[in-house]
């Protein structure tokens, strides 16, 4: 039986008994096997699947009448025709997706009697159709709309409208009427219930200016963008979801079921004709590393030709630029060097050999021959035309970096080593054909952010920030570009020369872990990474959807996933139907998701077996009580903060005001963890090299980069809060201390502020203070920031000898699990149980005073801890995890949730604390889930603080909300939902106003 994806939206929502909801990830209701269950058992012989291309006015009544299912499809095709005729007629003026359309049309696309229907639509071309009606399978007679009944008026509302002329529409063989349609009749494929209404050719015309008739047609082109998209979704739809492994020997653990399917679903994504790669969603921990690494070993026969000749992949390689000439170099030997040499600067290889085999051998098991590269052009031949061929690219966070390599090292045997490289630090090589010798090249983003140059000229920048989206990445669209065209762009393209290695290599593959760095499509990195030239693409993570449905679109861009991959058709396609009718717009996502994205959850079952055999995860919400003293303090700056909301909503200045009323929910959540926290601690930033860097600039430039740091609130752009320790950049743009440190951590040098890109290192990086030293002879520190709420009664809690409730909370927590014996681990997941573990924890903080505080507690009640920031280099935060997880002696790990929430697998600890709530949840969610993971052989308690009857309690609810957003774009609950960033009726619901 084929499907549509369109189809199945509808279905859902009628959902007969074996009809299921395919796009839905149900947590109880494995969707594989639903979905083999669905289409090997149930047929459906006058299925609207089996549609054919029918002129609706041939449709006769009864036909709808007779139909066996309870489904009107005779009403939902009606429905379809109004919406797809009443969007035809909507817009007369020029939109965004028209102008895209515009730019994209052939020059030689002509109308009237010289149209070619094949440009619309070719009945006798046979893959255009679905199978069923390809081979004559379906039912001539069934769903065919009645035309009658679909409003000739509609039709004659466009006089300019004259359908007469079609030739085409004959299908052979299937007992479809084969008759030339006369006018003013419109084709239905793939169902009445499809949105897939294929226009007709156009007909005679006279001429090519009339604007309107333009219209119609950029719009029948726009709907026919839709329609690879609605052909992949058949294939994966009727697709078995079969199982893939690697043969023994290859890995050093056996893949689990569900990485098997994971692994089965990535190749099937990889060698299909429509966007090669896609998104897997597996929620944290479930082993996306693992299962990519297996694709890799299963298609690295694919890899190694397409590294050694190039020429055999040239023609599948997406968004070639025309000066492209894939070039094969020598490949030496590569040597060993142990894991623990890698420091920042180090280009690690892990493998002793490459053992690469020249055909089909991998996946077979068979014998593994080292390679031998031939040189088919050698290096010095390489000019800025050229582009080696490299393997497989991952990016990820700069945190993860070593987990990385580590993984690929430890989880592939001997006999299968992959060369990695791992390509960081200030002192890595140049070189593009270096980066070709490897398998694997681990980089992170801030790399890619910095070797891939942005190629969009400024009047396209500046396009951008005016209509708020990017025009597509030059890679893509120079591909469709005329020739001229290109020329003439040529001049605002980076030249080769411009870019770092990164650039300079065509990648067989690019893998994105963590994939939601890039979720912000206005971002250098995000812009860097579409720019990475790529056969295949992937995007790894358990988030993909954090905060709105706009996320998505940057993977899209990625991923190159057709038509979507536009924002102007990612707006007209998924988001506007979403604005439009919720339900309606998300069963859409959904389809369209499920082309490109896999994600299961730690609740799936499959084959009514729960995907992992994780040990139970108890989350406890502990409500503490504020001390009298605490209370007061609280109550002060709350009714400060309300009075002042109240008077932006008063003076109807909420919108202007939202970085200042961001500040006053953050002195709010701050007091809820310990009233020191309003300080501000910015005498303890000094740094000594950003000073002497400040003394360099001219002094007016320091002032003025002064006053733009203190004249305001401002909103930190990497984590959307109002900074905490706020610090400015070169360029003027203002971050959190940790935020940017964590962004510039090791080697990157880009402003991640959206759309800035500049050149900066931490030392260019300023806070108050050093800006005050370098043009000052001594530090004259303004207090304003200090405990000024605080009265002669409540002074002494802004102390930082003051233990808060918060604070003796976690301390009694971790003293209580301190006092715990060590216990055997459990046998839960079924391994081996392990000796006996100490019991440790991770306590989590969005705030590095607040971890400074619990240093103090922990120093004082004898608890040996770690700690991980994101102004820690690599070293340390490596150094710091390592021993926490293997010193038994280190009980706790403080954490800063900006720092260590991704990839980290710290399952040693069994014990979370979540010391203050973040405003997304999946923050927090990936945060536990370092600990509750595969590996976990003990149940996980996560304690999340609140205190009772502060802005806290209502952040959690807002989480809530939060989550709906996700869960209507996978289908995870019935509801649509709409959470962005806080409106102006969240922020009403925060001041209780
Ligand atoms: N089949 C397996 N056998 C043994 N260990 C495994 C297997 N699959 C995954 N693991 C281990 O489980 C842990 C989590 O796996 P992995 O890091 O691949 O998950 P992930 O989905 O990428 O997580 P995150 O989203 O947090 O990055 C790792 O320590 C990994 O080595």
């Amino acid at each position: 039986m084929i499907v549509s994806n369109m189809d199945i939206i509808d279905l859902t929502s009628d959902s007969e008994e074996g009809i299921i909801d395919l796009c839905s990830d149900s947590e109880d209701n494995n969707e594989f096997h639903s979905c083999r269950e669905y289409y090997t058992d149930y047929e459906d012989p006058v299925s609207p699947f089996h549609l054919p291309l029918v002129p609706l006015s041939t449709a006769p009544d009864q036909n709808i009448v007779e139909q066996p299912t309870d489904i009107d499809w005779h009403e939902i095709a009606k429905k379809e025709y109004d919406d797809w005729f009443s969007s035809r007629n909507a817009s007369s003026s020029s939109t965004p997706v028209e102008n895209d359309i515009k730019r994209d049309i052939p020059l030689s696309i002509t109308y009237g009697s010289a149209a070619k229907p094949e440009q619309f639509y070719d009945p006798n071309v046979e893959h255009q159709l679905p199978q069923s009606f390809a081979n004559g399978s379906f039912s001539p007679q069934s769903f065919a709309p009645n035309h009658s009944s679909l409003g000739d008026n509609r039709i004659k509302e466009d006089p300019t409208l004259n359908f007469s002329g079609f030739q085409g529409c004959t299908a052979n063989g299937n007992g479809m009427s084969s008759s030339t349609t006369p006018t003013d009749d419109v084709f239905v494929y793939g169902g009445p219930r499809s949105h897939r209404i294929f226009p007709p050719p156009m007909s005679s015309r006279t001429s090519v200016n009339d604007t309107k008739v333009d219209n119609d047609v950029e719009k029948r082109l726009f709907s026919l963008d839709e329609r690879a998209v609605y052909e992949e979704a058949l294939k994966h739809i009727t697709q078995e979801k079969g199982e893939e492994d690697l043969p023994e020997g290859v890995m050093s653990v056996s893949l689990l079921k569900h990485q098997k399917m994971a692994l089965s679903w990535m190749l099937s994504k990889e060698n299909s004709s429509h966007c090669r790669g896609g998104i897997l969603a597996d929620d944290q921990g479930l082993g996306k590393t693992i299962s990519t690494i297996a694709l890799i070993q299963k298609e690295r026969v694919k890899q190694s030709r397409f590294t050694n000749s190039g020429s055999c992949s040239i023609k599948s390689v997406q968004n070639i630029d025309d000066d492209d000439v894939v070039v094969v170099m020598d490949k030496e030997e590569v040597k060993a060097e142990p894991l623990n040499k890698l420091d920042d600067s180090t280009q690690l290889h892990v493998a002793s050999t490459l053992k690469l085999c020249d055909s089909q051998s991998v996946a077979a098991g068979d014998s593994i021959e080292p390679r031998k590269k031939r040189a088919r052009s050698s290096a010095s031949t390489l000019g800025s035309n050229t582009r080696p061929a490299a393997g497989t690219l991952v990016v990820c966070p700069a945190t993860v970096l070593r987990q990385w390599a580590n993984e690929l090292s430890v989880k592939v045997m001997e006999g299968s080593k992959l060369s990695v490289l791992v390509y960081h630090g200030c002192s890595r090589t140049r070189n593009p054909n270096e980066l070709a010798k490897y398998d694997v090249v681990v980089t992170t983003y801030m790399t890619v952010a910095n070797e891939v140059p942005k190629e969009n000229s400024d009047d396209e920048k500046k396009d951008s920030e005016m209509s708020g989206f990017y025009p597509e990445f030059s890679v893509n669209s120079k591909r469709k570009r005329p020739k001229k065209q290109t020329k003439a762009k040529k001049k605002n393209k980076p030249s080769n020369s411009d870019a770092g290695p990164l650039a300079r290599v065509r990648w067989f593959r690019v893998v994105l872990d963590e994939a939601q760095t890039i979720k912000n499509y206005r971002t250098q990195v995000s812009r860097a990474c579409c720019g990475l030239r790529a056969e295949r693409r992937w995007c790894l993570s358990g988030t993909p959807i954090q905060n709105k449905i706009e996320d998505l679109y940057s993977y899209f861009c990625f991923l190159k996933y057709e038509p979507y991959s536009k924002f102007s058709s990612f707006k007209y396609m998924i988001k506007d139907p979403i604005t439009k009718d919720s339900a309606r717009g998300y069963k859409k996502l959904q389809a369209i998701l499920r082309i490109v994205l896999l994600r299961r959850t730690k609740e799936t079952l499959i084959d009514g077996e729960p995907i992992l055999k994780l040990p139970p995860k108890t989350i406890q919400l502990s409500k503490i009580d504020f001390t009298p003293e605490e209370r007061a303090f609280y109550l002060t700056l709350e009714e400060g903060s309300r009075q002042k909301f109240k008077a932006y909503d008063a003076a109807g200045t909420i919108k202007e005001n939202y970085a200042s009323i961001l500040v006053l929910l953050l002195r709010l959540r701050q007091a809820c963890d310990h009233p020191l926290l309003l300080k501000g601690q910015e005498s303890d930033l000094i740094d000594n090299n950003s000073i002497e860097i400040a003394k360099q600039l001219p002094k007016e430039t320091v002032t003025n980069l002064l006053e733009k740091l203190e004249s305001g609130p401002a909103i930190c752009s990497i984590c959307s809060d109002p900074p905490e320790d706020a610090v400015i950049a070169r360029c003027g743009h203002v971050f959190c201390y940790q935020c940017v440190h964590e962004s510039l951590t090791g080697d990157g040098n880009v402003c991640p502020y959206p759309l800035c890109g500049r050149k900066l290192s931490v030392r260019s990086v300023f806070t108050p203070a050093v800006l005050k030293l370098s043009i000052l002879p001594k530090l004259e520190i303004d207090e304003k920031a200090s405990c000024s709420t605080a009265d002669d009664r409540t002074s002494s809690i802004c102390e930082s000898s003051y233990t808060s409730s918060k604070i003796q909370e976690a301390v009694d927590i971790l003293k209580s699990i301190i006092k715990t014996r060590a216990i055997t681990a459990g046998d839960t997941t079924g391994s081996i149980p392990s000796k006996m573990a100490p019991v440790k924890a991770i306590v989590f903080s969005q705030w590095t005073g607040m971890l400074d505080l619990m240093e103090l507690s922990l120093n004082s009640n004898d608890i040996q801890f770690r700690r991980l920031d994101g102004s820690m280099c690599l070293n340390l935060r490596e150094k710091g995890v390592n021993e926490f997880n293997n010193d038994p002696q280190v009980r706790v790990m403080l954490m800063s949730l900006k720092a260590g929430n991704l990839g980290l697998n710290m399952v040693t600890a069994c014990h979370v604390i979540m010391l203050d709530p973040w405003w997304n949840p999946y923050a927090e969610d990936q945060a536990v889930d370092r600990a509750h993971r595969i590996g976990q052989t003990r149940p996980v308690t996560v304690s999340r603080f609140t205190v009772k009857d502060t802005v806290e309690d209502r952040i959690l609810a807002l989480q809530e909300k939060k989550r709906t957003i996700v869960q209507s774009a996978f289908g995870e609950d019935g509801s649509g939902g709409n959470a962005t960033r806080l409106t102006v009726e969240d922020l009403r619901y925060l001041f209780m106003v």
